[in-house]
């Protein structure tokens, strides 16, 4: 079965809104593996906006599944935290400065040379490589001649179009996927999955090793808890 890994990002974003230790991302990256989670994603960006580099450090300890940093490797700070703190998965994201949250995949082409390096130096670091990539077979077979060990398909494309035509938003992922299925690429997914176009996604591609969602899992998280925590409020205040 694929594998659900929460990326607990939204969390500290909450938290940074405020100061202060609430919610706790340590607690929650416990908690979200006892809750079922078969992984915690960290995504820690240069300006520290949700996830901090300190916490990434405090995760660690912790985790009795697998941990998965996600970033931008061209960020020496970033390939220093990920080789000191060792996670299962580093998958390198191709971050512009500033950006709102990630928006494409590396060109596996034109920076092959230069993944093939990052790719070796955290292999050698006995940790798994995934490179995030847009659902194009030629950046799929781009990326197997880096050596990475798995790929991560951005899903963004397949998330906006998946409401107007589910069968012609998941085409191009499933021909990416089904090629690097034959180049013998772990496959990985994630960037706008949701309770609505997630299982569609699954069953398309049901060979996939892993999913990372944090976005729309930590909304629904806070909005099904909803009715549960005003009456817990209510409760409090009853004479
Ligand atoms: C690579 C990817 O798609 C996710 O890591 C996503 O970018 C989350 O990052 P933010 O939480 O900063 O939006
Ligand atoms: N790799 C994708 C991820 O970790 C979470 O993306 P999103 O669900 O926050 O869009």
């Amino acid at each position: 079965m694929t594998k659900l890994s929460v990326n607990i990002n939204k969390l500290a974003t909450i938290r940074n809104s405020r100061g202060g230790n609430n919610p706790d991302v340590v607690k929650a990256a416990k908690d979200v593996q006892l809750f079922g989670a078969d992984g915690v994603t960290v995504h820690p960006r240069p300006d520290e906006r949700h996830i901090r580099y300190a916490d990434v450090r405090a995760i660690k300890p912790i985790i009795t599944t697998e941990f998965n940093i996600e970033g931008n490797c061209r960020e020496a700070k970033f390939i220093d935290l990920v080789l000191e703190v060792k996670p299962h998965q580093v998958t390198l994201v191709p971050d512009a400065e500033g950006q709102i949250t990630s928006d494409h995949g590396w060109n596996t082409i034109e920076h092959k040379e230069y993944l093939k390096e990052m790719i070796r130096i955290f292999k050698q670091a006995g940790i798994r490589t995934s490179i995030f990539v847009d659902p194009v077979v030629e950046m799929v077979e781009g990326a197997v001649e880096t050596g990475t060990d798995r790929i991560e398909l951005y899903t963004e494309g397949y998330a906006r179009h998946f409401p107007e035509d589910k069968e012609k938003a998941v085409g191009p992922y499933v021909q990416a996927a089904n090629r690097a299925k034959e180049l013998g690429l772990g496959i990985n997914a994630g960037h706008d999955l949701d309770l609505h176009n997630l299982g569609y996604f699954s069953k398309q591609i049901p060979f996939l090793d892993e999913v990372s969602i944090g976005h729309a899992l930590i909304c629904d998280a806070i909005y099904l808890g909803l009715e549960n925590t005003i009456q817990l409020y209510r409760r409090q205040l009853q004479p």
